[in-house]
């Protein structure tokens, strides 16, 4: 269903005195990987070792130097059409930023259908954003709310629905939960898992935590630097042979 081949980022180095042919950072470094329609993939991996670059180019944002991201066999950079289509859709951990805060609930859900591109009814607008509302575990009451109105949990929901109301295959999870506290995180994985296996969506959780990543992920991608050193099974943790992954397990475990 998603397969990522073959992908590089570089990014200028800014504070170079040099002032022309600035040489540049290289983030991701000919990433590969791929993965079946319900599948969920956890990618893991220390803090600048390109996770949220990485991230940014499966759902479109980022359109990496060389290599592609195929949805259902199509490119999603060589070919402009395909990016408008794109089926993945993403969950960032700063909810506060990802939101505008000048728009209530109802807007913030609702901005998604237009880019599905479907010709909508204000009723029937009104009546699909309830239907998200209540699917992330909110009623109609927040519709007007405005994201300060709203707890940190119930507004990272919010985000939630927004990504589900895009009609998106592919959910990236980017640190999206890892900020939540205890107790709220247990609901929303909860929650996540319940939408998963009814919709069955395929999702990527990037992140430093292996909470909810042992939670919902069949295996689990090691990024270190820019590259993958270790993919094991997750009922296969304990056999991790990768330096940097054993360390970076023991120091989350
Ligand atoms: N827009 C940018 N311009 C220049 N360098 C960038 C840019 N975005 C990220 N970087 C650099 O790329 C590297 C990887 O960043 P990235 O945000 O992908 O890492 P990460 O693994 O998500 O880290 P964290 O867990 O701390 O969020 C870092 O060295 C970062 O400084």
């Amino acid at each position: 269903m998603i397969s990522v081949k073959n992908i590089s980022v570089s990014y200028k180095k800014e504070n170079e005195k040099r002032l022309f042919k600035k040489s540049r950072e290289i983030v991701i470094e000919d990433l590969s990987f791929s993965l079946d329609k319900g599948e969920c993939l956890g990618i893991l991996g220390e803090s600048g070792s390109g996770k949220s670059t990485l991230g940014k180019v499966i759902c479109g944002l980022l359109k990496p130097d060389c290599g592609d991201v195929f949805i259902n066999g199509a490119p999603l950079y060589e070919n402009k059409k395909n990016k408008k289509k794109c089926l993945v859709s993403v969950v960032f951990q700063d909810y506060t930023s990802s939101t505008n805060p000048r728009m209530p609930v109802r807007e913030i859900i609702a901005e998604s259908f237009s880019k599905t591109g479907k010709e909508n009814k204000k009723d029937d607008i009104l009546n699909r954003t309830i239907s998200y509302l209540t699917a992330v575990g909110l009623s109609a009451e927040y519709l007007n709310r405005f994201p300060h109105e709203l707890s940190g949990g119930q507004l990272q929901r919010v985000c939630i629905a927004r990504a589900l109301a895009t009609h998106a295959e592919i959910i990236v999870f980017d640190e999206a939960i890892s900020s939540l506290d205890a107790h709220t995180q247990v609901q929303i994985m909860d929650l996540l898992k319940e939408i998963q296996i009814e919709k069955n969506l395929t999702y990527i959780f990037i992140t430093h935590d292996l909470t909810s990543v042992t939670y919902f992920c069949d295996r689990i991608n090691f990024l270190y630097k820019g590259t993958f050193v270790e993919e094991i099974k997750v009922s296969k943790l304990s056999d991790v042979s990768n330096n940097y992954a054993k360390k970076l397990l023991y120091s989350v475990l």
